[in-house]
């Protein structure tokens, strides 16, 4: 304190605040206090709920470390000294919730919006934590950052979770009843949807594809766009299905980052080795029967389906003239996944048509 009765010291060593009187600069001290105490709380407590999906949701051992060292990170800036300045009863914010808080629509909602409140949390902690501790704010962005890289890879590891786990792949077609259709099939479990349209204009295909794709996600399903990577960055699609003449997976990677998932088309033993080795995540399989879906393209038939079987490392699912009637001659060549269009675009219930693959499929044991 000076001869004014001005301090003019630090709060702690090495941070100088600006001058001011010292009952003045006490108060500004428990404010940030009260700041730190509630932050490192927010970020603790989102960490905690993360921590818990990659626990019992993703079974990840490994992700669910990670947030369980990020929390205790975060615990260890949480002295004594920040606790005692907590007040609860006098904090305007504790009754304030928006309405969007109040309801989730998604694990994916639930999981961006604790992501963005702990991460938020850290930016605070960054900010007010330089004049707590000279190496907080330091610590705090680093700790920022580790989240964005947890962010990224429970992401990706989620949506490569669905795509294993998914049997049955609805690839669209133009419809009227678009909307209802795939909802109708994601009612009887389906987890894997294509946005397919040769034809439509631009502002149609991404119309329709940002309501697939909120559809798609708040039943928990994977949403993947066919041919167009630019759309599918458009409306954060989980991923890009490539055929043969389509862009190469080199590039689509590039642009799409290594967590969303890329499909590619084949009809033979070479072109799924290619495909495999170039990073794709999941092949197409077919046309195993002629269909008009893709008229002009030749059958591959069960030969292929068979060598698929033995020999992909990768999901693979077989595609072209599949349906209720057939599907049982797929699996006995060894299909355990399988794409269809007119099977479920043209059901008049495309509900119990799914559950009906799908429980044909479900027969099948899961690999390994
Ligand atoms: C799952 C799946 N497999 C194959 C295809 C066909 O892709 P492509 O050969 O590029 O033909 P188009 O679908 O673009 O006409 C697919 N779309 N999905
Ligand atoms: C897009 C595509 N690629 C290979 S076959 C096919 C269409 C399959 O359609 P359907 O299930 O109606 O036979
Ligand atoms: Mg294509």
């Amino acid at each position: 304190m000076n001869e004014a009765g001005y301090y003019d010291g630090s709060i702690t060593n090495g941070v100088v605040v600006m001058v001011e009187p010292y009952s003045q600069h006490k108060q500004i001290q428990q404010v940030v206090y009260r700041i730190l105490d509630a932050n490192l709380d927010r970020a603790r407590e989102g960490l905690r709920i993360i921590e818990e999906w990659c626990r019992f949701g993703l079974n990840s051992a490994q992700l669910a470390l990670e947030c369980k060292y990020l929390r205790q990170e975060v615990a260890s800036w949480h002295t004594e000294e920040l606790r005692a300045a907590r007040d609860t009863a006098g904090d305007p914010g504790t009754d304030l919730s928006h309405p969007q808080e109040e309801q989730r629509s998604s694990i994916k909602a639930l999981l961006q919006a604790n992501f963005c409140r702990v991460e938020e949390a850290l930016r605070v902690l960054e900010e007010y934590g330089k004049l707590y501790h000279p190496k907080m704010g330091l610590a705090c962005k680093q700790l920022r950052y580790r989240v964005y890289t947890l962010e990224t890879n429970l992401m990706g590891y989620q949506r490569h979770q669905l795509l294993w786990r998914s049997r049955l792949y609805l690839v669209t077609s133009p419809s009227d009843s678009l909307l209802p259709t795939v909802e109708a099939a994601l009612k009887g479990g389906l987890t894997l949807v294509q946005y397919r349209d040769k034809q439509a204009d631009d502002t149609v295909r991404l119309e329709l594809a940002t309501k697939l794709r909120q559809l798609c996600h708040t039943y928990g399903a994977l949403f993947i766009i066919n041919d167009r990577v630019d759309l599918a960055l458009a409306v954060d699609a989980d991923g890009v299905h490539l055929g043969q003449q389509d862009m190469p997976i080199a590039i689509a990677r590039q642009l799409l980052g290594p967590q969303r998932l890329i499909g590619r088309s084949t009809t033979n033993a070479a072109e799924m080795q290619k495909a495999v080795a170039e990073g794709a995540d999941y092949i197409g399989v077919g046309p195993v029967y002629e269909t008009p879906t893709k008229a002009g393209k030749a059958a591959v038939g069960l030969e292929y389906v068979k060598y698929a079987a033995q020999n992909s490392s990768v999901p693979w699912f077989a595609i072209g003239g599949i349906d209720a009637n057939n599907i049982n001659d797929l699996i006995d060549a060894g299909a355990e996944r399988v794409a269809v269009v007119r099977s479920l675009m043209q059901a008049e219930q495309p509900t119990l048509v799914t559950q009906y693959l799908l429980s044909q499929l479900n027969r099948i044991k899961p690999e390994g």
